[in-house]
């Protein structure tokens, strides 16, 4: 694409021609600033492979966020829209329509709140709420879903790799896999759901971390190629780096070869003064390998050394190969433990491209239009009750219990403080029969969810470094419970409703004659 092809593709124009088509017909219809709210959510956690998720890490926002504040509709665009023709051959978009367009065709006028990036979200919850004149809202719903679905299922993603590989390092491996330059935004969210490093340059670079690599089979295949021997190979590249030395070491034979190989050149190393960093595997059984030349490593005084695992993981072989690893260390009177915390798993394509699950259903619904300055509730009528939307202006609240520990989330109206309430009553969202109570008392905490993020196009949140965000995913990840937290068929995390907010739902489908 040339760059100035690719600005329209990435600016303004992202979007859906529906978001268009509708926007034409509420500047004709006179409300187009009339002002409106959606809510921004997903309806179930990604499945895997291995049964629904029991959450998901909310990523995408700041992307979001700085395209927001970026775009606008430039003379092309509008000319662009303009050369639109009907099926009649009439001009699709009017003159007016895009003067105003090229006025006022930004999201200038939009307020977003949302939950933090990292964050662990739950089905249902909004995970963030947009609300500004009719006109650009609507046309913001297709770059929103894009960005925060996409990134939200990496993280989530990654957020499962990290939980099965405990003391292990996990590498981004993506880049050459990923859906094109879309992996950048798969290795951003990767690293806010659970991998420490990317072998990404141009994304580390971006986002201010080191990149992290090891070198590939071909390097092997030249010295082959050449008449020269791997052992060659290997000496080239720790006299290239000394001190970052990590072979692969399964291009020939690993066991036999590769990791005899590369204990003769770590001694070489160590002889001049430098400390090798480890090995690579990439084929075969993982674990048993890994087992074999930790213990091949230990014998040779190479305790300390990495093993880097790769090749087609996700958190299933990632979690089989920790299992094996501990039968595998028994047999040969290891320590399984000190084996897992030396290695580390490098995952490409089946993180950036979400194995199992190839997209996060994220939805925006319209929630609440202005009218006369009052706000008016609006709901989606659906015939499965658990596709309703929940309507009007809300709230979303976690609840924390005795322990610490995340219990529910409740979506409250937006003039509802469950603080407040000496007891609180959790509704289901979809079946009247089931309901909770509880009081302050069996709770530690009651934590708002969303923040403020735009107030009028102009941004009023402190957007959080990357370490932050880690952080805060961690503490989240750490406050759910364990059966929560499992990679298959974990607990189901409740999300309630306020008895306002269900009663209103009610009145509104009761008033559809539903
Ligand atoms: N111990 C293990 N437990 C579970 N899965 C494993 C284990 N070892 C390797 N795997 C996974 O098994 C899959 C295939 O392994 P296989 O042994 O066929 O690899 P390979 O010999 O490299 O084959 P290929 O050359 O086709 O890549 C890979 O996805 C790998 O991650
Ligand atoms: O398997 P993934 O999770 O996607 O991780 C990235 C993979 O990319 C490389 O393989 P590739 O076959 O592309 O090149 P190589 O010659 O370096 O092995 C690397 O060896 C990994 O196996
Ligand atoms: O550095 C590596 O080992 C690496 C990088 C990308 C893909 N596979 C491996």
């Amino acid at each position: 694409m040339n760059p100035a092809n690719q600005r329209t593709a990435e600016g303004i124009l992202f979007t859906d021609q529906y978001q268009l088509s509708m926007a034409q017909l509420y500047f004709r219809q006179g409300i187009h600033e009339q002002m409106a709210q959606f809510d921004h959510f997903y309806r179930r956690n990604p499945n895997y492979g291995l049964h629904e998720a029991g959450y998901c890490i909310s990523a995408g926002l700041e992307w979001l966020v700085n395209w927001m504040q970026e775009v606008y509709f430039h003379p092309e665009d509008l000319a662009y829209l303009r050369s639109q023709r009907t099926r009649s051959g009439a001009q699709m978009f009017d003159e007016d329509f895009l003067a105003y367009l090229g006025e006022y065709g930004n999201f200038s006028q939009i307020s977003l709140h949302a939950i933090p990036e990292g964050r662990v979200v739950h089905p249902n919850v909004p995970l963030s709420i947009v609300r500004g004149p009719l006109l650009m809202a609507q046309i913001l719903e297709t770059p929103l879903l894009n960005q925060l679905n996409y990134q939200t299922l990496i993280a989530t993603k990654a957020a499962r790799i990290r939980e099965v590989s405990r003391a292990a390092l996990v590498l981004e491996f993506g880049l050459r896999r990923g859906q094109e330059r879309g992996a950048n935004a798969g290795t951003r969210a990767a690293l806010i759901g659970g991998a420490d490093f990317t072998s990404n340059v141009g994304l580390s670079h971006v986002l201010g971390y080191p990149p992290k690599g090891t070198h590939a089979h071909a390097m092997v295949q030249v010295f082959l190629a050449m008449g020269h021997s791997e052992l060659d190979a290997f000496r080239a590249y720790a006299e290239c780096y000394p001190d970052d030395c990590l072979l692969l070491v399964d291009t020939v034979n690993t066991l036999e070869s590769g990791v005899p190989n590369a204990i003769r050149v770590f001694e070489e190393l160590r002889a001049q003064g430098h400390t090798p960093v480890g090995i690579r595997l990439d084929s075969g059984d993982l674990a048993y390998l890994a087992v074999q030349a930790a213990h091949m490593l230990d014998a040779a005084g190479f305790a300390q050394t990495s093993i880097v695992l790769s090749n087609d993981l996700d958190e299933l072989s990632i979690w089989q190969i920790q299992s094996q690893i501990v039968d595998e260390a028994h047999r040969h009177a290891m320590d399984a433990d000190a084996v897992i915390k030396r290695l580390i798993y490098g995952v490409g394509t089946r993180l950036v491209t979400s194995h199992g699950e190839g997209a996060l259903g994220g939805v925006y619904k319209l929630v609440a239009l202005q009218k006369d300055q009052v706000w008016h509730p609006a709901i989606k009528i659906a015939d499965s009750p658990n596709k309703m939307t929940n309507p009007g202006l809300k709230q979303a609240w976690r609840l924390y219990d005795q322990r610490g520990q995340a219990t529910a989330d409740l979506i409250t109206l937006e003039d509802e403080d469950p603080r407040q309430q000496p007891q609180i009553t959790l509704r289901h969202h979809s079946d009247h029969s089931r309901h909770r109570t509880l009081h302050q008392h069996e709770l530690t905490w009651i934590e708002p969810l969303l923040v403020e993020v735009l107030r009028n196009g102009q941004l009023v949140y402190d957007l959080p470094s990357l370490d932050a965000m880690r952080q805060t995913r961690i503490a989240d990840v750490d406050r759910l419970d364990t059966g929560v937290r499992r990679i298959m068929n974990p607990h189901i995390y409740h999300v309630s409703l306020s008895p306002a907010l269900w009663d209103l739902k009610q009145e509104l489908l009761q008033a559809m004659g539903k």
